[in-house]
């Protein structure tokens, strides 16, 4: 009589056995990953410094093969967590995981994501950063931008000097005046002025960051509901506002450039003037219609902007917070000057081998965009020996990385000089994309096409600051005691703005021409 059901349960229980085993297997094949919860999956174990809490998880559940996985809400995501494993990452699967995860927020403000850095990996991406690179962010159009770099310098100088004037011997917040200095570069090099338009895009962005960084409504939930959530939230009444008005603002400044573009030598183009030109010779293969041109002049904006300020700003609270190498520094700057005619030029920086080796240090530690862009693959691979599926998710913890023990002597030490030479012979770590335990630009197919743009804009405020003042901190705070935490977003700028109070200097020479 027992039998049917003796062997109902002994089924039953090989079918059990069975799945159990199959899943141990597939198991097996995957990289370590935490404990998880339905759902979430391992999102509630995110901070609000992602960049944090996946070293943490690494150090905690991480094997010894550098690689994370993790289902964040319904994305399945790799991270990428040591030296070792970005450079298999980025020499052996680049093309694999060389796509962007879509996301709701950024399809909405970058018209599609029809730009470089948020479009899907394909025809239309590659067109669209072939443009960045060859034509808007080449080395000739970089050096066109000289005598823009030369005045905004010779404007922050100007603006901190007026600044440490009103303080009289207090401290000065730097954030508004490394911000600004940025804002107007990039502002200038994409349409000619600064002022009010560039005021006009310091409100834009400030609104827009949200909206492109964090995690959204679709991360956890279906579609259906995901919008429904939005609606409910306000959330996409907020963001159509702000895409309504970037497109306002976008759509004025292409009327303005269309008209006077044309009598425009191509030397004095700016990044506007360049892509309406382009769409006038039909060049590069690629339709650039209006939206085409506002997204990628929008993601150039975005892309160089706080990246840049943040940098400034880490940079000299790591010098103020180590005055030894703010010392050497000084003493490399004055050097140069002294050797030429008492000014500085832009010709200047490649003698100023220590000023370069400050900035790698900066970014190893301080990286604007820890995790990097998401990067999502197109197609199964098969990484140190584990399957990971078509359109996982990847974040490389640049962060952790810059910090590996593996990789670094000393990882928490601010020491420029082990950039100066390597102990092995041999140039120095290099930062563009080729030593994968520096990558703070990325590597690769989707590396940032900006490096050449930012290096001069950082070394020449950074040579201006630390020749025309000294920088000490206001009275009674200690180098030891300064705040070296971030704040989450976009970027990960200084949780607590740095207050310096800037001393300023008697020059030999009258005021440089920077
Ligand atoms: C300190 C300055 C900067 C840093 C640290 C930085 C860093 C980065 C990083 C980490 C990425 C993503 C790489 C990846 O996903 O693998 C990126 C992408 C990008 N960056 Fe930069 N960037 C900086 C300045 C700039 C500037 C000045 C511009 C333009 C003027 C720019 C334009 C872009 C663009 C268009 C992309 C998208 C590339 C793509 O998806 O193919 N960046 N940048």
């Amino acid at each position: 009589m027992a039998t049917p059901y003796v062997l109902a349960a002994a089924g039953a229980l090989i079918v059990f056995l069975y799945v159990l085993v199959m899943n141990r297997r597939r198991r097996g094949k995957l990289p370590p990953s935490p404990p998880s919860v339905p759902l979430l999956g391992h999102l509630h174990l995110i901070g609000r410094l992602a960049h944090r809490s996946l070293h943490d998880l690494h150090l905690r559940y991480g094997g010894g093969n550098g690689l994370l996985l993790l289902q964040l809400g319904r994305r399945r995501t790799l991270v990428v967590c040591t030296a070792a494993a970005a450079t298999d990452m980025f020499k052996n699967h680049d093309l694999a995981f060389a796509s962007r995860p879509r996301s709701v927020g950024a399809d909405k403000l970058m018209y599609g994501c029809d730009n470089v850095s948020f479009a899907p990996y394909g025809e239309s991406w590659r067109r669209a950063k072939k443009i960045a690179v060859v034509h808007l962010l080449s080395p000739r159009r970089v050096e066109s931008f000289a005598p823009v770099r030369a005045a905004e310098v010779a404007a922050l100088v100007a603006r901190t000097r007026l600044a440490a004037a009103e303080a009289a011997g207090e401290g000065v917040e730097l954030r508004g005046l490394l911000y600004g200095y940025a804002n107007a570069v990039v502002t200038r090099a994409t349409a000619g002025v600064a002022g009010a338009t560039a005021e006009r895009l310091k409100q834009l962005m400030a609104k827009s960051a949200g909206f492109v960084a964090g995690f959204e409504p679709e991360d956890v939930l279906p579609d259906a509901p995901a919008r429904f959530v939005r609606w409910v939230t306000g959330i996409d009444k907020k963001l159509g506002g702000i895409v309504r008005a970037w497109d306002m603002f976008l759509s004025e400044l292409i009327a303005a450039h269309e008209e006077k573009t044309a009598n425009v030598a191509e030397e004095d183009e700016g990044f506007l003037d360049v892509l309406l030109r382009l769409r006038r010779d039909g060049a590069e293969g690629l339709e650039l219609t209006d939206n085409r041109i506002k997204a990628i002049v929008k993601d150039v904006i975005m892309a160089a902007t706080e990246t840049s300020s943040d940098t400034l700003e880490w940079t000299m609270a790591e010098l103020v917070a180590n005055p030894r190498v703010m010392g050497k520094l000084q003493d490399e700057i004055a050097r140069v000057a002294a050797a030429g005619d008492g000014q500085l030029a832009e010709s200047d920086l490649n003698k100023m081998g220590y000023l370069r080796a400050v900035l790698k240090e900066v970014l190893r530690l301080h990286p604007p965009a820890p995790l990097l862009v998401p990067h999502e693959s197109t197609a199964p691979t098969v990484v140190q020996g584990y399957e990971i599926p078509a359109k996982t998710v990847l974040f490389v913890n640049v962060w952790a990385i810059g910090r590996d023990p593996a990789a670094w002597d000393a990882p928490e030490e601010f020491r420029p000089e082990r950039f100066m030479f390597r102990d092995s012979g041999g140039a120095p770590v290099d930062f563009r994309g080729t030593d994968y335990q520096l990558v703070p630009f990325g590597a690769g197919r989707r590396i940032c096409p900006g490096i050449s743009f930012a290096l001069p804009v950082l070394e020449l405020a950074l040579a201006g600051l630390l020749r025309h003042f000294d920088w000490e901190l206001p009275a009674g705070v200690r180098p030891g005691d300064l705040d070296m935490g971030e704040a989450p977003g976009l970027t990960t700028p200084r949780r607590v703005p740095l207050v310096l109070v800037p001393k300023c200097k008697m020059l030999p020479q009258p005021a440089l021409q920077q």
